[in-house]
């Protein structure tokens, strides 16, 4: 079943037959193969090119009616209303983009309706996914897969993100940092005015960082690609996760052109499906997947999908921004501890870390690593800033 109703994020998927109560669509689209756009303009054309194959295979665009039309419309309303039913069963409450409502046509006085709750988010991880979802079907416009995985060629080598930091680990005695390149957020604001993100990095690598994180949401966070390629251009060792809000496979294989070591992927956002799927294409391009939990439920799904090798629970609710580090601890603790220790999952501990007690209290509950941005990004050298927050110079 879950197979079945796949989100955008995978490249192929089978849309189930499901008929309007009150619409007869004149031609079957069931059993196609079509990959599910929120661009209708794409739909439409891809719908077009599957009916206009002829038998001896040369194909001949015919246009399509608007009774064809609104069937198509009908079934992208419909895939999308499962979406969102699939992913509240695992317990996620973000929509993957606003309800458009059905089709006029689609409701009536005496036809079913459901209900539209109208284009407005329910908190702010949802207006990013919201945004983000619009961004990404306009960039991939300009650079579809195809052009992605020829530019793969050119793209530097991958650095080993996970090898890092448990190297660090064992030579300092306390958890990897991933040290993040960070302007601003919705929460905090503007946090460095003076913001140059290569002596940033530069800085951070100095002070003894394992990893760095360089966060590329232009709306929201003042981050850009371009600081995650001047970054990687200037020649930092220290590996790189792109800190993005990846609703799609296709923004991996972007990260990955711009010079990306690891990507993040949160729980929060994402289904098991895509989790499942778009931890595979990270294997497959050599990226590290940091999969970001907050809760117990989230941390239950991603701990039963194979092959997760790195987790990261986020001590900020993404939705209320509300940070308790405490988080950290609860979620590592009994049996989920356990299985993590079993697995060899790598844990880092997100967030809300400013102090050497702060450090150790993570540790404490058994993280081999850290992310830190605010509390060091903001000091006026991020490199002493590393070791005000370990309380020692953890530096080469
Ligand atoms: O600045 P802080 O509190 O040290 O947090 C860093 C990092 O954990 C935070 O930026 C973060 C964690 N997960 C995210 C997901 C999206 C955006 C940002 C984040």
């Amino acid at each position: 079943m879950e197979g079945l109703f796949s989100l955008r994020a995978t490249p192929r998927v089978l849309v189930p037959t499901v008929s309007a109560p009150n619409h007869k669509p004149k031609f079957s689209i069931s059993g196609t193969r079509m990959e599910v756009q929120k661009s209708k303009k794409l739909s439409v054309a891809c719908v077009r090119a599957q009916q206009s194959e002829s038998k001896d295979g040369s194909a001949t665009v015919s246009p399509l009616s608007d009774s064809q039309e609104n069937a198509l419309k009908i079934k992208e309303w419909e895939v999308g209303r499962f979406q969102d039913e699939i992913a509240a069963t695992q317990g996620i409450r973000i929509r993957r983009r606003p309800p458009t409502g059905p089709p006029l046509h689609y409701v009536g006085p005496f036809e079913f309706r459901l209900q539209n709750e109208g284009n407005t988010p329910r908190n702010i991880l949802e207006e990013i996914v919201w945004n983000k979802d619009k961004e990404v079907s306009q960039l991939k416009e300009r650079k579809p897969l195809g052009m992605l995985k020829k530019a793969l060629e050119n793209a530097p080598p991958n650095r080993d993100f996970i090898a890092a930091l448990r190297a660090s680990n064992l030579r300092t005695g306390f958890p990897g940092l991933i040290a993040e390149v960070k302007k601003a957020s919705p929460s905090r604001g503007i946090l460095r005015e003076d913001f140059d993100p290569v002596e940033i990095a530069r800085a951070y690598e100095k002070g003894g960082a394992a990893c760095l994180s360089v966060l590329t949401d232009e709306k929201y966070f003042k981050g850009s690609f371009e600081n995650l390629e001047l970054i990687r251009n200037a020649g930092v060792k220290c590996p790189l996760l792109c800190k993005e809000f990846v609703v799609d496979a296709w923004q991996i294989y972007y990260a990955r052109t711009k010079g990306a070591d690891a990507i993040l992927l949160i729980a929060a956002v994402l289904p098991d499906l895509d989790i499942r799927y778009m931890t595979k294409i990270c294997k497959m391009l050599g990226l590290a997947a940091l999969v970001e939990v907050h809760d117990e439920r989230e941390m239950d799904r991603v701990l039963g999908i194979e092959g997760i090798e790195l987790i990261g629970i986020n001590n900020r609710n993404l939705a209320t921004f509300e940070v308790d580090i405490s988080n950290t601890k609860k979620l590592l603790e009994g049996e989920r501890g356990e299985i993590i220790r079993q697995k060899d999952i790598i844990v880092v501990g997100e967030s809300g870390l400013f102090t050497p007690a702060d450090v150790a209290y993570v540790q404490e509950a058994g993280v081999k690593a850290i992310l830190v941005g605010e509390s060091i990004v903001k000091q006026k050298d991020p490199r002493s800033g590393i070791t005000g927050l370990f309380g020692k110079d953890i530096s080469v």
